[in-house]
């Protein structure tokens, strides 16, 4: 049974130009695309590897959201955990994830989901807007995992995805309660 592939969704949402689809193109395929080709909806699958087991994970990758694009139902439900993508050299696209986390728990009626945080092109620091700092505070106030990542320089690309593969098993598999402080009368 421990070999046997457990299914898992994903959908990777954010604003326009962040790098949603570098980042997807970079973790499945392995290379960076330069050129600038706006996303309709894409989905990708590729087996992860966690904690010794193998994992069959489809990677729908989304059109750019604004602030009046509308999630549909297949971006919201059915989905295991969410990559929320901005970028580094945009805080309008910052506060963007912000307001599609808001859509998601609208749509779902949650009130948290599997989910990390993605500040993209931390290669142009120098055109940085959002500090790392702003990631890290809003990812304890969500309880979810955050990181900055380079689609183009591939770095921690592949760890955005083992990462939430760990949050989505935290809520599917939750750790056995500690009992010891149980007291019976
Ligand atoms: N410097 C740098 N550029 C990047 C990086 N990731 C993506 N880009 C560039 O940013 C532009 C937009 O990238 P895409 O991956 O198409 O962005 P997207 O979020 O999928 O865009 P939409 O489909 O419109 O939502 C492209 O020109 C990419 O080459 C990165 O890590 N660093």
């Amino acid at each position: 049974m421990a070999n046997q592939q457990k299914a898992r969704r994903i959908a990777v949402l954010g604003s326009r130009a962040v790098g949603k689809s570098s980042l997807v193109i970079q973790f499945c395929e392995n290379h960076f695309v330069e050129s600038y080709y706006p996303t309709i909806e894409n989905t990708f699958t590729k087996t992860i590897k966690y904690r010794g087991h193998e994992f069959s994970v489809e990677i729908m990758d989304t059109a750019g959201q604004d602030e009046f694009s509308i999630l549909s139902s297949h971006q919201a439900t059915n989905i295991h955990g969410y990559v929320l993508v901005y970028s580094i050299t945009s805080k309008s696209s910052f506060d963007m994830i912000k307001i599609i986390r808001d859509k998601i728990l609208n749509y779902t009626g949650m009130d948290n989901v599997p989910c990390i945080i993605v500040g993209n092109k931390s290669d142009l620091n120098i055109q940085r807007q959002v500090s790392e700092q702003e990631g890290n505070e809003l990812a304890a106030q969500w309880h979810c995992p955050s990181i900055e990542a380079s689609a183009k320089h591939n770095e921690n690309i592949s760890k955005v995805f083992d990462l939430l593969i760990a949050d989505i098993e935290k809520v599917n598999n939750p750790p056995p309660e500690d009992k010891s402080n149980c007291v019976i009368s």
